[in-house]
């Protein structure tokens, strides 16, 4: 994003459209979990973030802090199913759930040879276990409110991806999960979606090993450039909006055509 302030130039979302509205956001604290909570506060919405640390989910609570909707946060670890389903639960009471944006998720990196059952099971528990739990227990929320949800995908996760066997396996899972759920929930008004990034530059991404690659991932995307935070969050908010009503069991990639170039899924090829 080369032109002005990144949240100008993307933002075509009116003011004031989601006062009243609630949403619960995981990974809130940091990345484009923050990026999320950021826009859909602007929006006049009234969320609850999650994550496992405080410090960075405070941090969030201090940027949005004059904004127009309000922001509240819970220490919670996505992988404890007992303790996610209260997280949910409570959102929901205090201020219902219009939107769901499951974006909690990662991996290490690794060929499969390396990944041991154990590393299996952490990423799949995070990366698609979680989602089913949050997503349960959101239900009768968001049949309450005719609400979206939002997984947090990766670009080109309908093809492989070298060294990331364990997570293209989760959210391919994902994706199934939100197709399937948008058929069983469309008639109550829930409509579910993923979205696919490519690369965003993000803490996340911050490694040595990553910054390494970065460079042959954007020479690899046909469009030659990042996502920045704010364009995932405005797609985030525009589905959750009025204008996404009859958009359901989608995969959205936002990621200057890398899934259709020699992108993501040629990571380590190289
Ligand atoms: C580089 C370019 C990237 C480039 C990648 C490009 C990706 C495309 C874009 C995606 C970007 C992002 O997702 S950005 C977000 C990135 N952020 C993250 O990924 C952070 C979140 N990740 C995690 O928390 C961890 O990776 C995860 C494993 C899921 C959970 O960790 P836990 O602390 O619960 O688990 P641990 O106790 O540490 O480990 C559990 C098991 O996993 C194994 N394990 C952990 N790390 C391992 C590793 N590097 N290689 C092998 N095995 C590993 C351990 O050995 C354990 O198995 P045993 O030894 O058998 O006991
Ligand atoms: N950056 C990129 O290029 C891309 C990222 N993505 C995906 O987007 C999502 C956000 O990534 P990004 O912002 O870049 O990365 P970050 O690492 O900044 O964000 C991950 C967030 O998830 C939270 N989290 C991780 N594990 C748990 C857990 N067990 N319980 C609760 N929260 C957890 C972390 O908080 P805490 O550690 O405090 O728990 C952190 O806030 C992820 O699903 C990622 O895979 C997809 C495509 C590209």
């Amino acid at each position: 994003m080369k032109d002005g302030d990144p949240q100008e130039t993307v933002s075509v979302l009116k003011d004031g459209l989601f006062k009243g509205k609630g949403a619960v956001v995981s990974g809130a604290g940091t990345g484009i979990g923050r990026g999320i909570v950021t826009r859909l506060v602007g929006l006049g919405m009234d969320v609850t973030g999650l994550g496992r640390r405080e410090e960075p989910l405070a941090e969030t609570a201090e940027a949005v802090k004059e904004m127009p909707g309000s922001f509240r946060y819970q220490s919670c670890n996505v992988r404890d199913i007992e303790a996610l389903e209260a997280a949910i639960e409570e959102a929901g009471e205090t201020h219902g759930i219009d939107l769901l944006v499951n974006n909690a998720g990662g991996q290490f990196f690794a060929p499969a040879t390396e990944i041991s059952r154990r590393g299996w099971d952490a990423v799949i528990d995070l990366n698609l276990s979680a989602i089913f739990t949050a997503t349960k227990a959101a239900y009768p929320y968001l049949k309450s409110r005719r609400g979206a949800v939002v997984n947090m995908s990766l670009s080109g996760v309908e093809r492989g991806s070298m060294g990331l066997a364990h997570s293209i396996a989760a959210r391919s899972g994902v994706l199934g999960m939100t197709r399937s759920l948008a058929l069983e929930w469309a008639g109550d008004g829930i409509r579910l979606n993923c979205l696919g990034p490519g690369t965003v530059v993000t803490s996340g991404l911050s490694d040595e090993a990553a910054r390494a690659l970065l460079d042959g991932l954007l020479a690899a995307t046909p469009m030659h450039c990042e996502t920045s935070v704010e364009e995932v969050a405005e797609l985030t908010a525009f589905l959750a909006s009025p204008a996404g009503r009859l958009m359901t069991g989608q995969l959205i990639q936002i990621d200057g055509g890398a899934h259709i170039g020699a992108g993501l899924h040629m990571i380590g090829a190289a």
